[in-house]
């Protein structure tokens, strides 16, 4: 049986083209632009191997220009041209690409970058014209042809007069609508803001009439105004120039121009990547915190360009949410673009090209804590948290890639240390990395449970951010050694453990006498062998921690979970002295006591005790 072909209803589906595939009508100058720079593109690449062919460097350009009175916008180029037939099957044929077929003739040739593929693009500007009409002399012949279409209806070929090889594409712009203001397509400013948007780094340069004043001549106030070629574009996208070629005020200048920042950002990563899928990135990292960055409004993203032709401002799959703060591009020829250009089908490369950019920041930054320290902590104030929360999101699945990068302030250091110097300086001795909970610095270096660590001359790291410690039992260990709270009940220690149950067992009517007075508000009373010159501390059994308690307590649906409190006594205290008389011969004194010591240890904490007049009636009542 025959195979029958199937039928298109072209009419239909034009209409489709041209008002359902792009969702931006203004990127109809983009696709028009980059027709026009294929064109010249495949006029260039003739001359190369077509010795009867000469090209001129001078006709190399596009040129814009509108016209108000006339409603016109017409896109120009000295390029390779249109015979009659290519006019007829090129744009009368939609889904028929000239430049894909070119493409694939000129495959084996170095140098030739088209964009165009889909055979589409050249459609959208019937989302903005009532009717198109392209002038044309091709390359190949003497004659030039005038195509002519109001769009759906179809469309007319004559012979038109021209006198250079090129096209010119004319579009009567729509009348301005309810919805819709199409008059701005033929304002300077719109048609430069355009440009400069989409087509920045189109090769040749995009030039266009423009409207500047100037003093009139013999007058001091009096001005005039006078029309200037002005090149729109910035044409040589810096990515793809040598490194060695650029300087860092390249960068910093570029990085400026495109308005990533106000001022020059942090560090530059430049990498230009050839394998399956290659690749230019020009990545920066901000000076400072970006606007919003720690809240939802902030949008991540890097700008997404194929053959130097703005695909996506903001592509978000190419970064993780921990490196949200990388600003930059990545420009590639290899992505699979979906035919509006708009947006990519679930795409492998892309996604390879993110894993090697994750891969890149992360060495990038190592490189950066281990040898531009002053940078780095630059970097880690504006942006540590980000990591730490990277740690703990998605059930630590990139704690690996992370755990390296984070730093925390250290008790003997008096400055930010990483992990992994933390380990290199452990002790003998020293079975865990120990950490310690805080609002501030200051007040952790004050904790009484810090106390009998520090005398051991064992490091601390102080966690002041809400998301240290979830993070930290995200990651469990660092290099084989567990992390152990300050305030947690065993802190490895073999004869104070010993100590401290020794002096718990001769005091155990004593303690539960106290617990019994505090009624259910810790779990266990004992006797502390952290504590050196504190009275009292609180420490904590179980996963949950004091200090999570804290961050969980101020969560807006806050889940009321309650960490196990333990109350220390420290045996050696001059206060155990009166608490021994008073349960010796005064029990009521001992309760008073009791719940005393007990809110010193929640004030100490920096927890709210939970009835302040009973306790300062209490204080009072000992002081009379
Ligand atoms: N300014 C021009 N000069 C010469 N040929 C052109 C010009 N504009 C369009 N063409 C021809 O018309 C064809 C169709 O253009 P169109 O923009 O619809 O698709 P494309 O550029 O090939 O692919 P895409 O949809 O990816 O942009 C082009 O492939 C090219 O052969």
């Amino acid at each position: 049986m025959a195979t029958q072909q199937f039928k298109a209803e072209s009419k239909r589906l034009l209409d489709l083209m041209i008002n359902s595939i792009y969702t931006n009508k203004e990127i109809f100058l983009r696709e028009l632009i980059s027709n026009a720079s294929d064109a010249i593109d495949k006029s260039y690449y003739r001359s190369l191997v077509d010795q009867n062919i000469s090209f001129n460097k001078d006709d190399f350009y596009i040129r814009i220009t509108a016209d108000k009175e006339n409603r016109t916008l017409t896109i120009e180029d000295k390029g390779i041209g249109m015979t009659k037939e290519e006019l007829e099957n090129n744009l009368g044929t939609i889904a028929k690409s000239g430049s894909f077929a070119f493409k694939n003739e000129a495959e084996a040739k170095e140098g030739v970058d088209i964009i165009g593929q889909f055979g589409v693009g050249f459609y959208s500007a019937f989302m903005v014209s009532d009717m198109v009409t392209v002038k044309s002399k091709s390359i190949d012949s003497d004659k030039a042809y005038k195509w002519e279409s109001k769009g759906a209806e179809g469309f007319d070929i004559e012979e038109c007069s021209k006198e250079t090889v090129g096209t010119e594409i004319i579009l009567k712009i729509k009348e301005n609508n309810e919805d819709e203001k199409f008059d701005e397509y033929l304002e300077e400013y719109r048609l430069k803001a355009l440009i400069k948007k989409y087509s920045d780094f189109i090769k040749y340069p995009i030039k266009m009439l423009v409207k500047k004043s100037k003093l009139k001549e013999d007058s001091d106030k009096e001005y005039e105004d006078y029309l200037e070629d002005e090149t729109l574009n910035s044409m040589v996208p810096i990515w793809r120039k040598n490194k060695n070629e650029l300087k860092l005020e390249d960068y910093d200048q570029f990085y400026m121009d495109k308005h990533f920042g106000y001022e020059k950002p942090l560090k530059v990563i430049h990498a230009s990547v050839e394998g399956a899928v290659s690749y230019n990135t020009l990545l920066f990292i901000p000076a400072r915190t970006p606007y919003a960055f720690y809240s939802k409004e902030y949008e991540k993203g890097l700008e997404l360009y194929s053959n130097g032709v703005l695909i996506m401002e903001k592509c978000a799959e190419l970064l993780p949410d921990y490196f949200s703060f990388a600003q930059g591009l990545v420009d590639s020829a290899d992505l699979s673009l979906n035919i509006s250009r708009e947006l990519l089908q679930q795409d492998r490369q892309l996604k390879f090209i993110a894993k090697k950019i994750k891969d890149k920041i992360k060495s990038e930054l190592l490189l950066m804590l281990k040898n531009d320290r002053e940078k780095y902590d630059q970097f880690y104030s504006n942006f540590g948290r980000q990591l730490k929360y990277g740690i703990y999101a998605d059930f630590g699945a990139n704690k690996e890639d992370l755990q390296d990068l984070i730093m925390f302030h250290s008790s003997t250091e008096k400055k930010l240390v990483s992990l992994d110097e933390y380990i290199s300086r452990m002790k003998e001795d020293q079975k865990y990395i120990y950490y310690a909970t805080g609002e501030s610095i200051d007040r952790i270096e004050k904790l009484p449970q810090t106390e009998m660590i520090k005398d051991k001359g064992f490091e601390i790291l102080y966690f002041t951010d809400d998301v240290d410690e979830f993070a930290i039992k995200m990651l469990m260990k660092y290099k084989e050694k567990e992390f152990k709270s300050v305030s947690s009940g065993d802190l490895g220690f073999e004869n104070n453990e010993e100590d401290s149950k020794k002096d718990t067992e001769e005091n155990k009517d004593l303690f539960e006498f106290m617990k019994d007075a505090l009624g259910g508000k810790v779990k266990e009373v004992k006797a502390s062998k952290r504590l050196k010159t504190h009275p009292v501390c609180l420490a904590n059994q179980g996963d949950l921690s004091i200090e999570m308690e804290k961050v969980l307590s101020m969560m807006p649906d806050n889940p009321n979970l309650k960490a196990e409190k333990i109350l220390e006594v420290n045996t050696n205290h001059e206060m155990f002295t009166a608490v021994k008389e008073a349960f010796a011969n005064d029990k009521d004194k001992l309760k008073v006591l009791s719940n005393i010591l007990y809110n010193q240890a929640l004030l100490i904490e920096g927890l709210s005790i939970e009835d302040p007049v009973q306790f300062a009636n209490d204080v009072c009542n000992l002081i009379k």
